[in-house]
């Protein structure tokens, strides 16, 4: 069970995820988020982390130019798009040798047809609720259509409570969480994050 930790702000936060065993700690640059940090923070940040862990920028539909430049100056491992952005550019940041994953909302996915989907199919897939890093969930009906069939990432509203019966009913490689590993919005809890990574191990 692969896990990410989102929205981190703090060394104490990254140490936390860290120490508790997460696979992925991310950090937010796209605009207008109560999370969003700077390249100067997060080369910080991404200083503290061991290797082996992905540091995982996200972006929303930012100019390419920008998000290498970014994840440059904070010497990221992996680029997370969240916007509508090409597989083009997920071509583009491969060359420039960033790992990247590609988030959709379950709706979006599901609105690629078979020939995109089957584009898509080598990429790693983070299916996310409608409104990212709002803890907000989506109706795992919406799975009905079928998960895709590479590598993906549940995301979306959850939290200790909840992740291990959502990854024991849909099955997917790994978890994103923000919000539900929060004190208040946009503040990390260490304890929740512990007890998150717990959670979403239990089952796996
Ligand atoms: O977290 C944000 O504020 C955010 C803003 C803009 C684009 C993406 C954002 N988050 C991306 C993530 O990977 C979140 O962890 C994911 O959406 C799950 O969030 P949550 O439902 O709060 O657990």
């Amino acid at each position: 069970m692969y896990i990410k930790i989102c929205g981190l702000q703090t060394v104490e936060s990254v140490a936390a995820a860290v120490e508790a065993g997460a696979n992925a700690v991310g950090f937010i640059f796209a605009p207008g988020s109560p999370r969003t940090i700077t390249a100067a923070l997060a080369a910080t940040l991404v200083s503290s982390v061991p290797e082996g862990i992905e540091t995982v920028g996200v972006f929303r539909d930012q100019p390419l130019d920008e998000v290498l430049a970014t994840s440059r100056e904070a010497e990221l491992t992996t680029v997370q798009l969240h916007g509508n952005e090409p597989l083009a550019d997920v071509t583009r940041l491969h060359a420039a040798g960033f790992r990247t994953l590609r988030a959709f909302s379950v709706a979006a996915y599901n609105a690629l047809n078979p020939e995109d989907k089957r584009a898509w199919k080598s990429e790693r897939i983070l299916l996310d609720a409608v409104e990212p890093g709002a803890g907000e969930t989506f109706d795992s009906s919406e799975l009905a259509q079928g998960a895709p069939q590479g590598f993906w990432l549940l995301a979306g509203g959850l939290n200790p409570s909840n992740v291990a019966s959502l990854v024991g009913a849909l099955h997917p490689h790994g978890v994103d969480v923000s919000s539900g590993v929060e004190s208040s919005r946009g503040v990390k809890d260490s304890m929740l994050i512990r007890d998150f990574i717990q959670a979403a191990r239990s089952i796996s």
